[in-house]
């Protein structure tokens, strides 16, 4: 090589290695500098936490998605470690006290869902995932006309069925002696309603066999998933945006959950595209009645397809594991502690004499005290979401437990640190339903469907669910537990608590008057 050129070339190669050190030395330092920002001077910075926590969101991602821990209870040893506040972001901070959830989740506030949480379930254009309180206001005005006291009165006639149908695959598992799998039954009842009720179409997960509805064991498959989701929008996108032939050859587990989305597009479709096809719905109540209404909207546009399908989603997955899981919770409990299950079908016998007579309806009962006693002890046992909800201050700023909170900061208490409070729920780790009875001031602080504008849109469906459920069941069986019996019911926080533990199973004989 000529001599010019190589001392060109080496002129060159050292330029390039000048340019490297400078923009990695530039680059170190700008993350020293944010660092020790986010450390001293940020506006969070007099709120204790670990000192990763406060330079990096990817501190949350290392505790869940590495060292795979959950995170509501990494805050529970935070909060013994720094006390009742705790900077577990950034620009983020966890509470512990009760007072700070009526502070944050009330009727006054109108504050934003936080971006990352949010967006990671893909549900943007759907009641639960728009940020904002005015877009999730206009949607959640147009399906109140289904989700209100009086619509599910009337829809109460489609949850007693589903309940029916699965008190019978309890009497054909008996009948067998096969013991029935009670974290899979229950799902795959609150399911079938959730998809008749908001879709009208009907999967009959209770009639898999064993209650291993493949709908069921992919949306378990695929709860852990979604935590990933929150870090990383390439990870989102790689997955979800696979075709549906691909995505189940590379994740087997969830093929039942991409078979119910094919089946929920097509339908979406075919009603966007002719909705005369709403009159062979079999009932008036599905939410696409209710979207598709060009009425109901103030400048009459009714949502796209995306929009329509992504509520789909939302639904599904709001209202099927979290009743299921209240039910499965209290049943652990009421056969564990056979003196409250004696007291529970004591109080059903009164209503419900002879099974051959007429059954109760949901209005009856509402007025039985141990019935809603049990059904509140096991909304506070399982919590509905363990996951903080995520909420941003607004830029004025605002007060929580007392203490001036800068505008921007996410904000959240777990529903967890309320329902599991000692000085509110003494002995909060024991299934006690007399702590109900006579005390409605307690009320305050069953939070399971959380509380202010962006509380549950689902509550009334829910509890009377959760009525019928427990009357049926209870009265018409004689339950016993089934080995391996479960020792308690370990989870791990995916929003939604996802159980890991032994599946709890019962012999469900059937009771004969
Ligand atoms: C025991 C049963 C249930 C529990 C414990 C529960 C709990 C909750 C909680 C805690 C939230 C607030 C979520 C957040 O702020 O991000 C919520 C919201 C929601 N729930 Fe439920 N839920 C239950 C049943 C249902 C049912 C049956 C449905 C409907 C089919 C439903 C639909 C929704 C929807 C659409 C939202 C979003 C509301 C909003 O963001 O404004 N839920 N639920």
């Amino acid at each position: 090589m000529p001599s010019d050129i190589s001392t060109n070339l080496n002129g060159t190669g050292v330029t390039i290695s000048k340019l490297v050190i400078l923009v990695t030395t530039s680059l170190i330092a700008y993350l020293i500098y944010e660092a020790v920002h986010s450390v001293f001077f940020h506006p969070l910075s007099r709120f204790p936490g670990p000192v990763f926590a406060k330079i990096t969101r990817y501190w949350k991602a290392y505790v869940e998605c590495i060292a795979d821990r959950s995170f509501c209870h990494e805050l529970e040893r935070l909060h013994a470690q720094y006390g009742y506040v705790v900077r577990v972001g950034p620009n983020e901070l966890h509470f512990a006290d009760p007072q700070a959830y009526h502070d944050i989740y009330n009727n006054k506030n109108r504050w934003d869902k936080e971006y990352w949480l949010y967006k990671s379930f893909n549900e943007d254009r759907s009641s639960f995932g728009f940020l904002t309180y005015k877009e999730a206001k206009e949607r959640k005005d147009v399906l109140n006309r289904s989700f209100s006291q009086a619509a599910i009165e009337g829809a109460e006639g489609l949850c007693a069925d589903k309940v029916k149908n699965l008190c019978a695959a309890f009497s054909r598992q008996y009948q067998t002696s096969k013991p029935s799998d009670l974290f899979y039954a229950f799902r795959c009842m609150t399911m079938d309603v959730i998809i008749t009720f908001c879709f009208g179409t009907d999967i009959k997960a209770v009639d898999a066999p064993d209650f291993r509805a493949p709908i069921i064991e992919a949306m378990d498959a695929s709860l852990p998933v979604f935590i990933r989701f929150k870090y990383s929008d390439l990870y989102k996108n790689m997955i979800l945006k696979c075709p549906p032939k691909l995505s189940k050859i590379l994740s087997p587990s969830t093929a039942g959950l991409v078979d119910l989305q094919q089946l929920l597009l097509h339908q979406i479709s075919g009603l966007c595209e002719d909705p005369e096809k709403l009159k062979q719905l079999p009932h008036q109540m599905t939410i696409y009645h209710r979207l598709l209404d060009p009425a109901a909207y103030r400048n009459g546009t009714v949502p796209s397809a995306g929009s329509l399908y992504e509520e789909a989603q939302a639904l599904m997955f709001g209202g099927a594991d979290t009743v299921g899981n209240t039910m499965m919770v209290g049943a652990f409990h009421l056969l564990k502690h056979p003196e409250h299950l004696r007291r529970l079908k004591e109080e059903l016998l009164q209503v419900w004499p002879s099974l051959n007579g007429e059954e109760p309806r949901c209005r009856e009962l509402e007025d039985l005290p141990f019935l809603n006693a049990v059904i509140k002890e096991s909304l506070r046992l399982s919590s509905g979401v363990v996951s903080g909800l995520l909420r941003v201050v607004p830029k004025s700023g605002a007060r929580i437990c007392g203490i001036d909170i800068p505008g921007d900061t996410i904000v959240s208490c777990g529903s967890t640190f309320v329902h599991y409070n000692k000085n509110i729920f003494p002995e909060p780790d024991i299934f006690k339903p007399e702590r109900w009875l006579n005390n409605p001031s307690l009320d305050n602080y069953l939070v399971a469907f959380s509380r202010g504008p962006r509380m549950c849109l689902g509550i009334n469906l829910a509890w009377c669910e959760l009525r019928l459920g427990f009357a049926h069941v209870y009265r018409k069986f004689d339950m016993t537990l089934h080995d391996p019996v479960p020792d308690s019911l370990p989870f791990k926080s995916t929003f939604l608590p996802w159980y890991y533990g032994t599946h709890l199973q019962v012999l469900t004989k059937p009771c004969d008057t």
